[in-house]
């Protein structure tokens, strides 16, 4: 039996506290139909994991957001690792996985922890702040381009790129048209900085184009593929970064018990990024008719996958809406699941656990000075504004 909910989870107030209105879309059934959207939705642990596990049946080569490739042009070329299924994605998401190496992340953490420490010594103390542009953005700005081989100028065209691709993902509502609008300058950036002249000879961007030479993949893939980089890997990280920073300045008592347990600084990142649900949703398209708990589901239907919300569901976690630094949340799906699990997690907790492992020792205290502010869009739980005053230790 299909159960409708006549919620449109893209609509201003509900972005702007999402988990208010999850529990209603798990409570409803195991698998909803939205007529405000024209699609399906699961939010519950359990159908949100299967789906993501059963790339077979929920393809992403449709696309991943509400835009069905097969019935209309992407507003880019396809991305050649989330908006693939196999074989392509098998033999495009190998070369990644070489490239992007855990390897080449160790050799770059002891650097990233002496930024992370250079930061964060510099703000302690120093009054109240805004800790988006002073750390959450500064960070990743910082370290990742330079992974990746990025030229120098231009690097600020990462948030608004990343913001566009995000919204993208959703209906073509208002905030993917101011976007839109915003990203001009930024989308020619990106487009013109993934190719191989304006990259670093070393960095992971390189690299991609030395598989294209090694025949691995077409030189005009190689950019696409690079392109991967900068979309998935800006936006995301700061906001993980900002989600954590909020969590622990609204749950001082978690920050205590991280400081009196540094050695929990890897669990507390990942419950931030379970609890934190920086990553809202996804979309996948049904590749036959399916039954799922019992809902008929037909060909080529798209599927919002509420992944924030399954990692609330109290169905699979104890208390769910706890920040809880000495959680155990392995099984979360801010990443994602199976075989589209985000290929830069590591890079996602190598970069939140050298910001918050250099607070540990230094900031006794994480002060709200003003509520947060939010920063609206289709697909990510963004955060504008966080001004906070680190308190010396
Ligand atoms: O390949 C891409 O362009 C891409 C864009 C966004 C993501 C989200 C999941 C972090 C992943 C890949």
């Amino acid at each position: 039996m299909m159960i409708s909910l006549d919620f449109d989870p893209f609509d201003p107030a509900v972005l702007a506290d999402p988990f208010a209105h999850h529990a209603a879309v798990r409570d409803a059934g195991p698998v909803v139909f939205l007529p405000r959207i024209g699609c399906f939705a699961m939010a519950r642990h359990a159908e949100v994991q299967a789906a993501l596990k059963d790339f077979e049946t929920f393809l992403s080569g449709r696309g991943v957001g509400l835009a069905d490739f097969n019935r209309e042009e992407p507003w880019r070329p396809p991305s050649l690792l989330l908006e693939t299924d196999p074989p392509v994605h098998d033999r495009t998401r190998g070369l990644m996985n070489r490239v992007a190496s855990l390897a080449s992340l160790r050799k770059v953490m002891p650097e990233w922890q002496a930024k992370a420490e250079d930061l964060v010594a510099g703000l302690v103390g120093c009054g109240p702040f805004d800790a988006v542009p002073a750390v959450a953005e500064a960070f990743p700005l910082s370290v990742f381009p330079d992974l990746i081989g990025l030229r120098e100028d231009g690097r600020e065209h990462l948030i608004p790129y990343g913001t566009v691709a995000f919204n993208a993902f959703g209906p073509r509502n208002a905030l993917l048209a101011e976007a839109m609008d915003r990203a001009q300058a930024a989308t020619a950036w990106v487009a013109e900085s993934c190719r191989r002249e304006h990259l670093r000879p070393g960095g992971w961007g390189a690299q991609v184009y030395e598989a294209a030479d090694r025949g691995e993949c077409s030189h005009a893939e190689a950019e696409r593929l690079v392109r991967s980089f900068l979309t998935a890997g800006v936006d995301t990280t700061v906001n993980g970064i900002a989600t954590a920073i909020h969590a622990f300045a609204r749950f001082p008592a978690e920050w205590q018990r991280l400081r009196a347990d540094p050695t929990l600084v890897k669990r507390a990142v990942e419950e931030s990024l379970r609890w934190g649900g920086t990553v809202q949703t996804f979309f996948r398209t049904t590749a036959r008719d399916v039954d799922v708990a019992g809902v008929g589901i037909p060909e080529g239907s798209k599927v919002l996958l509420f992944l924030a919300a399954a990692n609330r569901d109290p169905r699979h976690w104890n208390d769910p809406d706890r920040f809880d630094v000495t959680r155990q949340a392995s099984g979360h799906v801010g990443f994602g699941f199976g075989i589209h699990q985000c290929l830069g997690q590591m890079v996602a907790r190598m970069e939140a656990e050298a910001v918050i492992g250099a607070m540990i020792p230094r900031v006794a205290d994480i002060r709200e000075a003003a509520p947060a502010r939010r920063r609206l869009n289709n697909t990510l739980h963004a955060i504008d504004a966080l001004p906070v005053e680190f308190i010396p230790a």
